[in-house]
């Protein structure tokens, strides 16, 4: 796999009104975990709608570290990155080599599907968006409650071990809804021996689309998407097919360029139900959202209004959304508060857009900001994935030109994200100085 140029840069231009229709693809935060949930079965599985991000292709290093073949389809059309078609051997090496998994927040929930299937497994210290402590002790302690033993591994990270082989069913109530924990221990508990009821489980889409694709692999799983996740343990799953949920922190990249450029835009598969709370801020601040079943129309017309903001786990509104929601404050009338209730490190962008004149003050854990008619292109520095993201807003609404340096984190989570502003008409375009192609554009 190649690897993603180290300096390559977005560069934006104050942009008219947008128009037209775009697509956000299959979500991030859903294909990773399908991926590693192939691990649970010896098989065949076929993903579709899995996006062509640097993360993806992480994963599929991963996979094939321990044995499996990743290979991704051809294109069937514009709309369809390719069928990712994984092949699972009967005998698994079930060790994530630190190296990838260092790289990748995701990489953790390989965890729980190695140590079922195979009853031990090695799994460096996962890495990710620098924004704060990000501690794995809830997966550990989730594991453990199933019979799963850990020490540190050789050179960090963990190593697993089951005594007896199986885990063992069990109830869990998480101390927090995380996300990946629910993922980690939905999954396990697919082999477990017996039932296994995960409570103040994460509700989250992705979750719902996990347990989808473990039920068409033969898995017994209830409640995913409450609080209370019911699974009985089988002793073997199957291969099957699957189609990733759309990625609703896309189509919120696209809300809020709309939101803040002006114009009118549908997010074709854009699914309205599984971003309520933010869509209802996005009202409030004046911009016109409708959702149906096929997708997410949006229209600004007018300057925001701003509004106060707190995140929270699923249904509230996403830490995902934040750098958006701070970008779009900064050109809003009025002040806003925005107040960060995941990951206290959250707000490094918050130094890039005062570079380009935004007005935004820290305190503690909150941001104030307060809106100004137009921000400043500057050469700024996207700080992780959705940082990046945000970065490119703001510059559709700056004099002069803005250039986002170490773009590469963007393709972590975006699928050609230039492309499709620009083909929304943004005067954006994407720059490789030293002549590289980043792993999004050369077909993950
Ligand atoms: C790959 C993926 O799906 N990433 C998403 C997932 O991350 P992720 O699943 O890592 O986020 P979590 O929901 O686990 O984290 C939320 C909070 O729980 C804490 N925590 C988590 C695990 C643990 O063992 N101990 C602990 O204390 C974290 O420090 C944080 O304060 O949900 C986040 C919150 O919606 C999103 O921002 C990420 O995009
Ligand atoms: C924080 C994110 O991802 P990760 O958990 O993979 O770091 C994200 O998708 O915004």
């Amino acid at each position: 796999m190649p690897e993603p140029s180290p300096c390559s840069q977005v560069v934006v231009r104050p942009s008219g009104p947008l128009r037209g229709v775009v697509r956000a693809g299959g979500a991030k935060n859903s294909a990773l975990k399908l991926m590693a949930a192939c691990l649970l079965a010896e098989g065949r599985f076929v993903l579709r709608n899995v996006p062509r991000i640097t993360d993806v292709g992480l994963m599929a290093e991963v996979l094939r570290a321990m044995g499996a073949e990743v290979v991704r389809q051809e294109p069937s059309g514009p709309d369809d990155p390719g069928d990712l078609v994984v092949t699972v051997p009967a005998a698994l090496e079930p060790v994530a080599p630190m190296s990838l998994v260092a790289k990748m927040r995701a990489s953790i929930v390989v965890l729980g599907p190695l140590l079922a299937r195979c009853g031990w497994a090695v799994v460096g210290m996962p890495g990710g968006d620098d924004f704060g402590e990000r501690p794995i002790d809830l997966h550990l302690e989730g594991l453990a409650a199933m019979g799963a033993r850990f020490e540190t591994a050789e050179g960090g990270g963990v190593a697993g071990t089951v005594p007896g082989r199986r885990l063992q069913g069990t109830t869990i109530r998480l101390a927090y809804p995380s996300h990946t924990v629910t993922d980690n221990l939905l999954m396990a508990a697919t082999l477990a021996e017996g039932t296994t009821v995960i409570e103040n489980a994460a509700r989250e889409p992705e979750v719902q689309d996990l347990a989808a694709f473990l039920e068409a692999m033969g898995a017994e799983v209830r409640g995913a998407g409450t609080s209370r996740v019911v699974v009985r343990g089988a002793r073997a799953l199957r291969g099957a097919s699957h189609r990733v949920v759309p990625d609703r922190v896309v189509t919120a990249t696209f809300l809020a360029a709309v939101g803040m450029a002006g114009g009118e835009v549908r997010v074709a598969d854009g699914r309205l139900a599984h971003m309520e709370m933010l869509v209802r801020k996005l009202r409030a601040m004046g911009l016109e959202v409708e959702g149906d079943a096929e997708g997410i129309w949006a229209a600004g017309r007018r300057r925001l209004r701003s509004v106060d903001v707190s995140t929270l786990p699923y249904p509230g509104v996403a830490t995902d959304y934040k750098p958006f929601i701070v970008a779009m404050l900064s050109v809003a009338e009025g002040v806003g508060i925005v107040t960060e209730n995941l990951f206290s490190g959250r707000f490094r962008y918050v130094e890039e857009l005062r570079r380009m004149g935004a007005d935004v003050r820290i305190e503690g854990h909150h941001a104030v900001v307060r809106g100004v008619p137009r921000l400043q292109g500057a050469r700024v520095r996207a700080t992780d994935l959705r940082a990046g993201a945000a970065l490119v807003l703001a510059g559709l609404v700056a004099e002069g030109q803005t250039v986002v340096l170490d773009a590469q984190h963007v393709d972590r989570g975006y699928d050609d994200l230039v492309g499709k502003l620009r083909s929304l008409g943004a005067p954006v375009w994407r720059e490789h100085p030293e002549g590289e192609l980043a792993v999004a554009e050369a077909g993950w």
